[in-house]
Order: structure tokens, then sequence, then C-alpha cells
């Protein structure tokens, strides 16, 4: 830039030792700078050039770190935090019809759902993610917390054609859930979704409803699907179709659904997977820790599916840590397809991110690090001795750093940590809340 131009005005400079865009090619920026302006990103520039060319409100320097896309968490439960620990070392339909399901019926509520939800982002926000999509009841409580913290939300609203602590029935919950969405259809950082929760807790009727809805109005599904092979098994015996060629005679697969899980995956199931552009949540540590099964994620990657990371609940992770899935997912596809090449390091940042913003339909606005899109940043600090000597800052993100290396998280262009401290939730608080409902769940006076 000549001397006699004009710097421009920015919000924010971040200069950083490494920017991991996230892009085809896999380009890793070295002592570069981020620009932002009005929520989103700028541009990218060596670190002296940028100096010049802005004029910064406020400027930022990350020595020691990495600066990547805010990692996308597709799936959570976010107020079973509060259930975190409850019921350990059962198998799925064990630990959902026997331990938490009566414990849902018992507790869960408006007030268990926001003070479950503002731990889960404190924790989510302290492990480096940016995004979350959310199925759960009283989401109108997920919504409200996710705009009060900042962080950025999908809520997928839950659809049981059952009585729940929030709905009396399927039609109802649609009704509600379609109501919430109208609510936040402007919201630039929230949006409202189908959850229809589950081929054995949602008939062909309502399916049906949903799939018509989704496709008019292009909104996205997302459905827990495959979990077990139990379960397919099940509705083999019972119905003589697979869950996921049910979900595609009633015209519920397509680019805008998310199969979640996605064990017990037979060479027809990956066809239809990629006939339709539909994507699948890989949950690695719920589907080891509940016994379910294994997604073969690099085979679907393989065949061309866009695969996504998601923590499932942290009552069966028993954490909301991207960072902690993300190696887990690496090191469980080696070990169940035999080859150490399959998901390797930049695939897998690539799960946690880009390809979690095109599972929820969000890949205009985030999960990589372009002019143009949201600023959703995170800053990992690869300065320590664990992480030392550095050879490939992409492999010490995904092999050796954890939640407690994220030091800054921005969600469009807002600082939500800060050294490691939360801008916008009071830990000493959450902390208290929590001990309050254990308390209370067990049964002791508070
Ligand atoms: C309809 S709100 C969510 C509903 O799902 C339950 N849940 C949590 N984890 C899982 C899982 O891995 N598979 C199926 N259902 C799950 C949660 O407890 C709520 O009841
Ligand atoms: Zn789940």
């Amino acid at each position: 830039m000549a001397a006699d131009e004009q710097a421009s005005h920015v919000d924010t400079l971040i200069h950083a030792r490494w920017i991991i865009p996230v892009v085809p090619g896999g380009k890793v920026y070295e002592n570069c700078a981020i620009a932002v302006r009005d929520g989103k990103i700028l541009a990218i520039h060596p670190s002296a050039e940028a100096e010049k060319r802005y004029r910064a409100d406020q400027v930022v320097h990350l020595d020691r770190h990495a600066l990547i896309p805010g990692l996308i968490n597709t799936h959570t439960h976010a107020a079973m935090t509060l259930l975190r620990g409850y019921a350990d070392d059962k198998p799925l339909m064990e630990w959902l019809q026997e331990h938490i399901w009566p414990a849902e019926q018992k507790w869960v509520a408006s007030g268990f759902v926001a003070d479950g939800t503002r731990l889960a982002v404190a924790e989510m926000l302290r492990s480096g993610t940016t995004t979350f999509s959310d199925q759960y009841f009283f989401p109108e409580d997920t919504a409200q917390v996710a705009r009060e913290t900042g962080i950025r939300a999908q809520i997928a609203f839950p659809v049981i054609d059952a009585p729940t602590p929030w709905s009396r029935n399927g039609e109802d919950a649609l009704q509600k859930g379609l109501s919430l969405r109208d609510d936040y259809r402007a919201h630039d950082r929230l949006d409202v979704v189908f959850a229809p929760h589950a081929p054995y807790t949602v008939g062909d009727e309502t399916l049906e409803k949903i799939a018509v809805y989704a496709a008019e109005a292009q909104i996205p599904v997302q459905m827990h699907l495959h979990e077990t092979a139990t379960e397919v098994q099940r509705a083999l015996k019972e119905g003589g179709e697979r869950p996921i060629e049910r979900l595609n005679r009633l015209g519920l697969l397509s680019p805008q659904t998310l199969c979640v899980h996605m064990t017990s995956v037979e060479p027809s199931d990956i066809e239809l997977l990629r006939e339709s552009g539909a994507h699948v949540a890989h949950c690695p540590r719920s589907n080891l820790k509940l016994a379910s099964g294994f997604c073969p994620a690099s085979e679907l990657l393989e065949a061309g599916i866009n695969v996504a990371l998601g923590t499932d609940g942290a009552a069966s992770n028993n954490g909301l840590d991207l960072f902690a899935e993300a190696n887990t997912a690496a090191l469980l596809a080696k070990a169940v397809s035999g080859r150490a090449d399959a998901l390797p390091a930049r695939q897998v940042l690539a799960m946690a991110t880009i390809n979690g913003a095109r599972a929820l339909g969000l890949e205009d606005k985030i999960g990589s690090l372009e002019s143009g899109k949201s600023a959703d940043l995170t800053a990992v600090d690869l300065g320590g001795l664990e992480q030392q000597p550095l050879h490939d800052p992409i492999s010490q993100l995904i092999y050796t750093a954890s939640a407690h290396n994220v030091s800054d998280v921005w969600v469009a262009g807002r600082q939500l940590l800060a050294e490691r401290r939360l801008t916008t939730l009071n830990e000493t608080e959450l902390v208290q809340r929590a001990q309050d409902w254990r308390a209370r769940i067990a049964g002791l006076s508070i």
C-alpha cells in the first residue's frame, strides 16, 4: 500500500502464528492477520501488511496460536449436561428406558433446560465450539440461552408421537416448533429446524408431514438413525425395511437431512445416502460409550457423503469437547478399517468445521475462514510443552490438542472467550447451579 493511501477501519485485527482457513487446497497462512468488520471476515493478509492497511479498534496478538474456524457440533442435547454421569455403563435402550427417560419425566422443565444449556454453552465455548445443533425439550429456552450468551445455535425442535415433558403428541410438537421457527425467522445466529427423534418414536404420518414442510420451505431435518444394530434388526422384523429405507419411502431423505449416528451400515444404505445427498453426524464417543456400534465415517466420505461431527449429549459422552470427538474419530477410523491412513488429520478438521456447516445448511455463513463469512473463530494455543516440537499445526490440533488449549473464541466478531475467560457467562454461578441440580436430583435438600 502506498504511504499516502488511508488505512481503512476494521473492528478487530487478529494476528496469529498460523491461520488455517479450511478451504480446498488446504492452505495454511503463517504470521498473518485476519481483519474483522461488522461481524464478518474481511480479509487475511501478512501481519506487516495488515498493520499498514487497517486501523483497528482492537488488535489481538496470538503469537503461539492456530486460528481456525469455530468448531461446529452438529448433534447434541445441551441441557443433558445436568445428567452427566447420572447413568453410566449401560447400552442405549436400557440407558434411555430405565434411567434417562424416567429422570427426564421427573425433572425436565423450563428451568432445567435453561440451566443445563447455560452450563453446556460455557463448556462448548471453552472447548472452541461456536455453533451447536441442539435437539431437546423446551427449545424456546435453549434458543433464549443462545441469544443471551452470543453463541450460534441451530434449534432442532423435538418431535415424538407420545407425550413428553414439552409436548402432548407429535402434532402439538410440530405446531409449537413451527411457531418458534416464526419467532426466529430473521435472526442472524439462530435457526429453528425439525428433529423427529428416532424411527422408533415417530410414526409414518408425522414423518410424512415433516417431509412435506421441509421440502416446501427448505427446512433442515435431523434424526437419530441406525444408532444400533438392534434398531435396524427390529425395524426389519416389524416393518420389513431398514430405517433408512423407510425414511426414503416417506420422502424424508434429501440434502436437508442429517442422519445422526449411522452405525450398522450396509452398501445399500451408503447408496441411499449418496443418491439423496443426505448428511451424517458421526458421534463416535457416545457410540463407543453406549456400545452402539461404529459409523464407517471414512468409507462414507470416500463414497462422497458429507460426514460431520457431533458429541451427542453429555449424559452419554460425557462431555461436549469436539477436540476429543475429533481425536476419537481419527483413531477409531484407523482401528475399524485396519488402515492407518483412514481419516487423516486434515479430513477430521474439515469434519469439525466446513462439513459441519454443510450438514446444518449453513455453509454460506460459517465453517471456513473466507471473506464474507461470519467471524466465528477459535484460537488454540500450540505453544505449550505438550505440543513440542511442532512439525505440523493440523497434526497437533487433531492428535495432541485438547479443550484446555483453546484460549479465545469469537462468534460473529464478538469475543465470547478471552484468554480462557467467558465474557457472557459467570463460571462460579454455573458451577453452583449445577451442584444445586445434582442435590435436587439425588433427593438432598438444598
Ligand atoms: C426429543 S429430545 C431428545 C431425546 O433424545 C434422548 N436421547 C439422548 N441421547 C440419545 C441417543 O443417543 N439416542 C436416542 N435418544 C437420545 C434424550 O434423552 C431425549 O429424550
Ligand atoms: Zn442424540
